[in-house]
């Protein structure tokens, strides 16, 4: 089988800047890529790349996408290399789109989403959580995320104990790291972390914390994970298939955060997510519609454990998905 293949490059502005322990970030860079078979039907498929995480570059995608043009074959597909995991996302599930397509159009991509699984809601960093959390609660959202590691230590554990006195009953919270905090300062989060959770008036669950330390320490995290009750999730350190599997085979049976959109090929992800039952965690990497969609109905199919997904908000961007879809093709 061969495709006719094409490719858009698109950058979109975010609602608000996204800040991480990484610093700002505030466009969304990434390929929109469609498959047509010779029937006519069609697929779409995204590529977007977050460099700092451990996937390829934009550069590397663009590259890629600009050799193949403009016809692909189904092997091709298959062999992408392992570096370019986000590469190996947006075309496998252009094909798996078009061997569920019917017509040419949208009408698939801006369908809703499946409405058995739950959101986490995306909280920003430091005290404007505060506030923040209030209107993803009147949305509907029950499980929120705060980023952490942005301020210092005893600030940021400061704005958690109002937090949690805050929260409404039986809400969870998620804390995210990315990676930056020292020893140390994981040590007394989850110290806090397990007071607060054995705290039977406080009617709020600190979930777990996420990716507390660096790629490099893993085991010092997994040092942590025995020491505490409270659960710590691994993201940067599983940010592809290839550290998931070595993560897992080093003795990690805590939670991985799992980005469908950059951690590669989606048939070799279900293999393994089937084989090893792990407790996952689906998260998005701000993609728009087009990958979203395709990460979404991953996360339904593979998750096991009842974790709310991460896909916070539909409105990462300021312009309707479907009008700037429309528009970009
Ligand atoms: O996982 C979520 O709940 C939201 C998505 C998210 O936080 C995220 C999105 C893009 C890049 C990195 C991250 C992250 O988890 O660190
Ligand atoms: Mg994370």
């Amino acid at each position: 089988m061969h495709y006719k293949f094409e490719f858009r490059p698109y950058q979109r502005k975010f609602v608000r800047a996204v800040v991480t322990s990484h610093g700002m970030w505030e466009i969304r860079e990434g390929i929109i890529l469609c498959l047509t078979d010779e029937s006519g039907k069609v697929g779409w498929g995204e590529i977007a790349p977050i460099t700092w995480f451990g996937s390829e570059t934009l550069e590397q995608a663009l590259n890629f996408c600009r050799q193949l043009l403009p016809e692909i074959r189904e092997e091709t597909i298959f062999s992408i290399p392992d570096d370019l995991p986000a590469c190996q996302f947006g075309f496998e599930s252009a094909l798996q789109g078009v061997r569920e397509s019917r017509s040419e159009d949208f009408e698939l991509l801006i369908s809703p989403p499946p409405a058995s699984v739950t959101y986490s809601g995306l909280l920003p960093a430091g005290e404007t959580a505060l506030e923040a959390w209030q209107r993803l609660w009147q949305q509907g959202y029950s499980t929120f995320k705060w980023k952490i590691a942005v301020y210092p230590t005893s600030v940021e554990l400061k704005i958690l104990e109002s937090l949690v006195q805050s929260l409404p009953a039986s809400t969870k919270l998620r804390l995210d790291a990315n990676g930056g905090l020292n020893f140390e300062e994981a040590n007394l989060w989850l110290t806090t972390c397990d007071k607060l959770n054995a705290n039977s008036e406080l009617p709020v669950e600190i979930e777990f914390i996420e990716q507390p330390l660096a790629v490099d320490q893993f085991s010092a995290m997994l040092e942590l994970s025995r020491r505490y009750q409270s659960a710590i999730a691994l993201d940067e350190s599983t940010a592809t298939l290839k550290q998931l599997e070595y993560y897992y085979n080093q003795g990690w049976r805590g939670i991985f955060v799992i980005k469908p959109g950059i951690v590669g090929s989606p048939s070799r992800l279900c293999q393994f997510c089937q084989h090893h039952k792990i407790d996952a965690v689906f998260s998005s990497v701000f993609e728009t519609i087009v990958g979203r969609k395709a990460a979404l109905q991953l996360a339904t199919e593979l998750s096991q454990y009842n974790r709310a997904v991460g896909f916070g908000i539909n409105h990462y961007f300021a312009e309707d998905d479907a009008v700037w879809l429309e528009n970009l093709w």
